[in-house]
């Protein structure tokens, strides 16, 4: 796909930069300065060298021998300065080879599906795989203003590019913008299914015009960030449109909509509930966008507003996380922290963000927690319909989350009917999904801590999901409802949670 894109300046720019890399031109010297520069008389200084003698003749004076070996040192060090040099030269040049070859052995590595456990880019071992995107090759109108290091740990992937499009061509893409091609509304606008020139699919949001100032902003840093970054597990930006007072935003289209629609569909007729191995693949994405975010760019970015609507899902249901808009960019460090105003969706906000502004990335780890809770509960962040003490999904399920007991009843109800018990293997799979209940829910009572440094590192998070996210080919999962089975099982599994914490 990559190849497909090309990078489009305004011609402005172009000249712009071509005159930054042409010569400057020479001032003119005007003739009387020549004349004077001609004639001016070449400054003469009282010379230390003695004058030579014409033909050596017997009245010439004994040269001093501090005038031989004066220039000859000097010609030798010349020499040995000139020769390291060239060594130098010949190294570097023997090693760059090597490093190209690397990079393309890493880039062979990020294949979707390449069969490969390198982990040359840290935890990532699924063929998944990025890193920053040159800022140059991204055609970025903002370039520069974050002042990010396009040398980050990871191997460097070729940008997909950031195009450049008129108003007209998105236009065209989506019918007139036309209603029946939404996908979604967020709060600057709307989101529309398209079709690009060359016959991309591509989802467009229009940003709208009454929310200009904050939409701007966000539009600024969306275009900045995702120009810059390349990841498989965050939805890439194919493109923008900034013509004349239009904002539009062109991303790689996510044929499965968001986690939310899918986890709290607005109907009982939407899609089918995702199964367990589905969900623990979407953790294990959104743990490695994270990871990416916070420990493989640098500064690190704090996504800021990390929840199931921003996490879409591919024809795979495999998961990418969208929507930058209120990104910050962070300090590398573990105590690094961003004092700011308190922005994101309640219900995800970590309570030291909350009360007092100081955002680190431990901020997405527990909004992240959050998101974990509700794939293993189904229940929404927020649910004022719920019995008192039930309103917080946080509060309601810290305590139960270490309870084995507890535990079983807090399993999303979509998920219980879904495992069956026809033969032993069946059985084997429902007591390692229950354990897996148990490991998920203490990996999610770790990011919704309180206090924020005790919460893991995202890194910490994806090397607990491996794991458990594998798919196992001799475990099988049947369709037929069998609820009872289930709660007999998890029963039996009692002992299931010491094996594993051993
Ligand atoms: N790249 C995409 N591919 C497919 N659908 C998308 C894509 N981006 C967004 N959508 C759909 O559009 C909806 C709105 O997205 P948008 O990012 O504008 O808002 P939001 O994240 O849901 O809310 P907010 O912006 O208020 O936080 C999403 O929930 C999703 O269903």
């Amino acid at each position: 796909m990559s190849s497909q894109l090309r990078t489009r300046r305004p011609s402005s720019s172009r000249s712009a930069m071509a005159d930054a890399f042409s010569p400057p031109a020479p001032s003119p010297l005007a003739a009387d300065d020549l004349a004077d520069a001609r004639l001016a008389p070449w400054p003469s200084s009282p010379s230390p060298w003695p004058a030579p003698s014409r033909g050596g003749g017997r009245g010439a004076r004994r040269a001093n021998p501090l005038f031989t070996i004066l220039p000859v040192s000097a010609l030798a060090i010349g020499l040995v300065l000139l020769v390291a040099v060239a060594v130098i030269l010949l190294v570097t040049r023997r090693a760059r080879p090597r490093k190209k070859k690397m990079d393309a052995a890493a880039d062979d590595d990020d294949k979707p599906g390449a069969a490969t456990t390198s982990s040359s880019c840290g935890s990532n071992n699924d063929g998944r795989c990025g890193g920053y995107a040159n800022a140059g090759a991204a055609g970025c109108i903002y370039a520069g203003r974050l002042g990010f290091s396009t040398s980050a740990p990871g191997p460097k992937r070729m940008s997909r590019g950031a195009q450049v499009f008129t108003y007209r061509e998105l236009e065209r893409a989506t019918e007139g913008f036309n209603e029946g091609n939404v996908v979604g509304k967020g709060a600057y606008g709307a989101v529309f299914r398209g079709r690009l020139a060359d016959g991309t699919p591509a989802a467009i949001k229009r940003l709208r015009l009454d929310h200009r100032r904050q939409g701007e902003r966000e539009f600024r840093i969306e275009v900045d960030l995702l120009s810059r970054m390349d990841s498989p597990y965050l939805v890439g930006l194919l493109g923008y449109c900034a013509d004349q007072s239009h904002r539009l935003l062109v991303f790689e289209f996510m044929p499965n909509g968001s986690l939310k629609s899918h986890l709290h569909p607005p109907s009982a007729t939407a899609s089918p509930p995702l199964d367990w191995q589905t969900r623990l693949g979407i953790a294990l994405d959104c743990a490695r966008a994270l990871e990416f975010l916070h420990e493989h760019t640098s500064p690190a970015v704090i996504h800021r507003d990390f929840n199931c609507s921003n996490v879409l899902l591919d024809h795979n249901l495999r998961a990418r996380v969208s929507d930058f808009g209120m990104a910050k960019v962070g300090s590398n460090k573990a105590d690094g922290q961003v004092v700011t105003r308190v922005l994101g969706t309640t219900g995800y906000l970590a309570p030291e963000y909350a009360s007092t502004g100081k955002l680190t990335t431990k901020s997405d780890v527990y909004s992240y927690g959050v998101v974990l809770l509700e794939l293993l509960t189904g229940r929404v962040p927020v649910d004022t319909q719920r019995p008192p003490g039930q309103h917080v999904l946080v509060s309601w399920a810290l305590p139960r989350l270490t309870n084995r007991e507890k535990l079983v009843q807090m399993v999303d109800p979509a998920l219980k009917g879904q495992f069956a018990l026809k033969d032993l293997i069946q059985v084997s799979f429902l007591l390692c999904s229950i354990c897996y209940f148990q490991q998920v829910a203490a990996i999610a009572a770790m990011c919704i801590q309180t206090k924020a440094e005790y919460r893991p590192l995202m890194t910490d998070v994806v090397q607990s999901l491996i794991p458990i996210a594998k798919p196992n080919p001799g475990m099988s999962c049947s369709s037929t409802p069998l609820t009872p089975a289930l709660q007999h099982v998890i029963f039996m599994s009692s002992q299931c949670g010491d094996k594993a914490a051993a």
